[in-house]
Parts: C-alpha cells; sequence; structure tokens
C-alpha cells in the first residue's frame, strides 16, 4: 500500500481471496481504487468538508506496522466480510500537519501518524470496525469503588475486552521500560501519569483486534478532560459512561485491606473477603500504593478531575445513588404528618414518574409519613429500610440471655486479642493472617455503601441491555 503525492488508494479483498492468498498474497491482490488528487480538490471546492468513498472492506486489523519499508501497513484478517461504509477525512493536505485518518462506524480504522509532507513513507495502521453492534463502555470511579468487580461481571456477561488504564501501566512498570519508570514515579504519588505516556497506550490497546471485534470496556480512562478529548480525536466514542460513586470512608477501608493473590489474580480483602486457605494467605501482595496516605491523595486526584470528564459525558452517564439536601428535621422527626409533608415535597421536586421506591427508617412516625405517601400516590412505592429491619431484630435477638452472654464474651474477648499486639500477631500467623468478626456499629441505611456488587450490577445490567436492544433495533445493512 502506497501512499504517494497525488493519490490515496483504497484497497479490496474478499474472504475467499484472504483464505486463499494468505497475508501477503492479499496485500499484492488487493484491487486498487484511485482517487485522484484533483477529485479531492474539486470536491474541496464545492465547500465539501468530507469526501465519501465506499468499498467492500474485510475485517483487516494490526496495530503493527509492517517490517517491509515500502508497505508500511500489515494486516491480519478474519474470516468474516463486512460491507463497510468508508469515509475519508478531507484533512488530508500536502501541507497540513494534521494525521489523515479514515473512520469507519465511528472506529478509526487507518491513520498516518507525523506531520509530514505525504512523498514521506507514511505509517500506517489498518483496522476495521467488524462488529457495529459491539458494546463500547467507560466505567469511572474513585480507587477501590468496585470498577474491578463491575468490570468483571459486566466483560462476563456481554463478551467485552476489559482494558484497564491501571493495568497496562502496571505492566509497562513491570516491564520495566523508560515509560514504565516514569509513571512510577506518578504513580507513587497518587497524580496522574502524564498524557503522552497514557494515551497512546490506551489508544494502541483500543486498536487491537480483538477490542475491536468484540468491543471493549475502558476502565479507569479518561480521567481528565484533555484525555477525552485525545481519544475522541482517534474516532473513539463509548456508548454509555458509568460512574461508580460509594463513600470515602468506605473506600479507604478497602484499599487498605485490599489484596492481590498473584496466581489467580482474585483479590481479597483481610477482612470482608479473606483468603480460603493459609497457602492462599502467604502469597498474598499488596499494590504499592494502596497505603492510606496514598489512597487519600489518589482520592483526591479522582475528585478534581472527575467532575471535568462527567460534563463531556452527562448524556450518556448512568450514576448510583446521588446526594441531594441533608435537612436538621430533629424538630418534626416523631410527627408523621410533618414527616409526610417532607417527603411529599421531594417526591414533587424529582417528579414522581421518576421515584421508583421510597424508603424509610421504620420508627412509627417514617411508617405513618410512608402509607400516608402511598395513599396519596398510588403507584408509588414505600417500604421500610431492610437493613433497619434486620437491625432492631437483631438487636432484639440480642437481648435473650443466652444469646447476650455468649455475645458478651466475644466481644471481651475480641477486645482483650486485638489491644495487644503480639497476641494479636500470634493469632494471625496461626490462622493464616485471619480476623475475628468484631463488634461494629450498624448502619442502616439500605443505598449508599450498603448496596451489594449484585445490586450495582442490576442497575448497570438493565441500562447495557437496553443498549444492546437499541444498537441492535438501529443496525440496518451499511450501505456500499
Ligand atoms: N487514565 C489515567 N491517566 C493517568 N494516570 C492514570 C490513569 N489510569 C491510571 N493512572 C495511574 O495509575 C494509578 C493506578 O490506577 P488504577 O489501577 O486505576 O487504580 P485507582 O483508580 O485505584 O487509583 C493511578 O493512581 C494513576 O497514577
Amino acid at each position: 500500500m502506497a501512499f504517494g503525492h497525488k493519490y490515496v488508494m483504497l484497497m479490496h479483498v474478499t474472504t475467499k481471496k484472504v483464505r486463499r492468498l494468505g497475508k501477503r498474497g492479499i496485500l499484492n491482490s488487493w484491487r486498487r481504487l484511485v482517487i485522484h488528487r484533483s477529485t479531492r480538490e474539486r470536491e474541496r471546492e464545492r465547500g465539501r468538508e468530507q469526501m465519501a468513498c465506499f468499498a467492500n472492506l474485510p475485517m483487516i486489523s494490526s496495530p503493527n506496522p509492517n517490517p517491509n519499508p515500502n508497505l508500511k501497513a500489515s494486516a491480519s484478517l478474519s474470516q468474516s466480510s463486512i460491507s463497510t461504509k468508508l469515509h475519508f477525512s478531507s484533512q488530508f493536505s500536502s501541507l497540513s500537519p494534521s494525521p489523515l485518518s479514515l473512520r469507519c462506524n465511528q472506529t478509526l480504522i487507518l491513520r498516518r501518524f507525523g506531520g509530514r509532507a505525504p512523498s514521506v513513507s507514511p505509517t500506517l495502521v489498518v483496522v476495521a470496525s467488524a462488529n457495529p453492534n459491539s458494546l463500547k463502555i467507560m466505567i469511572s470511579g474513585a480507587p477501590a469503588s468496585g470498577k474491578g468487580t463491575q468490570c468483571e461481571l459486566i466483560t462476563k456477561k456481554h463478551d467485552l475486552v476489559h482494558i484497564a488504564a491501571g493495568d497496562l501501566l502496571r505492566a509497562e512498570v513491570a516491564a520495566g521500560s523508560e515509560n514504565g519508570r516514569r509513571a512510577k514515579e506518578f504513580m507513587e504519588k497518587g497524580k496522574l501519569v502524564p498524557n503522552e505516556i497514557v494515551v497512546m497506550m490506551v489508544r494502541d490497546r483500543l486498536l487491537q483486534p480483538d477490542s475491536q471485534e468484540k468491543g471493549w470496556l475502558l476502565d479507569g480512562y479518561p480521567r481528565s478532560q484533555s484525555q477525552a478529548t485525545a481519544l475522541k480525536e482517534f474516532g473513539f466514542e463509548p456508548d454509555l459512561f458509568i460512574l461508580l460513586e460509594v463513600p470515602e470512608e468506605i473506600l479507604v477501608e478497602r484499599v487498605v485491606g485490599r489484596r492481590l493473590d498473584p496466581v489467580t489474580g482474585r483479590i481479597y480483602h483481610l477482612k470482608y473477603s479473606p483468603p480460603e486457605n493459609e497457602e492462599i494467605a502467604a502469597r498474598l501482595t499488596q499494590r504499592f500504593d494502596d497505603t492510606e496516605e496514598k489512597v487519600k491523595l489518589r482520592l483526591r486526584t479522582h475528585h478534581q478531575n472527575v467532575e471535568a470528564v462527567l460534563s463531556l459525558y452527562k448524556d450518556i452517564t448512568i450514576k448510583g445513588t446521588m446526594f441531594m439536601q441533608s435537612i436538621d428535621a430533629s424538630s418534626m422527626i416523631k410527627t408523621g404528618e410533618k414527616m409526610f409533608e417532607l417527603l411529599d415535597k421531594w417526591v414533587e421536586q424529582v417528579g414522581e414518574e421518576n421515584v421508583i421506591q421510597v424508603i424509610t427508617d421504620n420508627h412509627s412516625s417514617y411508617v405513618m409519613a410512608g402509607r400516608l405517601l402511598e395513599l396519596k400516590r398510588p403507584h408509588l412505592y414505600w417500604t421500610p429500610c431492610a437493613a433497619h429491619c434486620l437491625d432492631l431484630m437483631l438487636e432484639d435477638i440480642g437481648k435473650l440471655p443466652n444469646i447476650k452472654r455468649t455475645l458478651e464474651r466475644a466481644i471481651s474477648l475480641n477486645g482483650y486479642i486485638y489491644n495487644r499486639s503480639g497476641l494479636l500477631n500470634m493469632m494471625r500467623r496461626f490462622t493464616g493472617q485471619r480476623e475475628l468478626l468484631r463488634p461494629a456499629k450498624t448502619r442502616f441505611a439500605t443505598v449508599n455503601g450498603g448496596v451489594s456488587k449484585e445490586e450495582v450490577f442490576a442497575q448497570i445490567d438493565s441500562a447495557l441491555e437496553k443498549l444492546v436492544k437499541q444498537k441492535k433495533a438501529t443496525a440496518g445493512p451499511v450501505a456500499i
């Protein structure tokens, strides 16, 4: 494939040829579609921004330049041939420093890098989108907000390629490359790694054939407006942006106790999800930036950037719980009617059609308020908080004499061990780093940090299902 000063050539093959000829043969046998520069100039004179040319294109993909210097594009070809509409961006000009790109269904399929005149042999990357129905999702959230868990569930169900910017960077650090060395300096400080390292890394991964064919779930990117813009310029636009929000105190606790099993890749938590046996416990590792001090820095960086990124994707964002307002209700907390007025005002403000469920405390005034609300608005669904119900039940159970005595003993034994570091150390050594369940204050808000990973996934998945249906409905045969 050549990029002369006068011509732009697009090539065409069919799947049968692909099988018969193999890679090299295909490159030689591509039918050339020649567009004379003069044609482009005439088009431009007509004031058209873009010139469209159409071709039958097989699924072609290769992020790596071919070693042949005269043929700087290489291709690996899959079985299915697809009909694809190509748009040739008319940014092309012998003087223009801007890169030349071909886009296919929003996916970058060809790009010339560098700002040299086209007479200089360009480096080409040829990639084609095989499946316009594939999902393209971005997921964002503070450290330990559960992105990893949700990504696992999402990729499993929708067979997407999971691309985590943090993992790409850690792989680079582990490889000991110059980029990795530089990246580590920033990662240790909980700061963002400079764009010149991250952007290309993510772009290259997105261009890989598996991401192009299956669709992708991009995790931890973009973290700034400039990263989002850079990706957009490369032609990558998500269908959906997911933001996971979790209160900060929960995040710190999660991060500090988080451990990785390097053999299985499974993530454990010393307290909430301890390893199953001593063998696993002994090999667990901790991320170098999972300390309390560093996580606080990472959280600050996250909060500084998240709003800017969100503003770019607000139309396609799904968010979890949103904090609206806190009110001092101490003067009315005991009066059902007053609590009803308060709740009713909020339902009015949010719009009744947008309220799925109203959840309150189990106090009699809340129960009365909830019932009044249901009377006034028969389509509204009110429930007392399930966690609070359980909390009250357990409190009552804990008052039974037998249980009360056992609990008291457990609490004093717990305090005895945890107040003596030598003893605690010994217990951990002999139990394979196990912890005792410790008495803690119960939290009775079913929302916020109390939402289970399955509930979060259900929320995300319903949005994904809608998206899949939408994509299927709008994907007709592509014009050629
Ligand atoms: N998109 C990005 N841009 C710049 N730096 C990044 C990006 N993604 C990850 N990093 C760096 O890698 C570190 C680890 O990222 P990650 O594994 O996603 O964990 P976390 O989100 O918990 O900080 C970040 O603290 C940051 O230094």
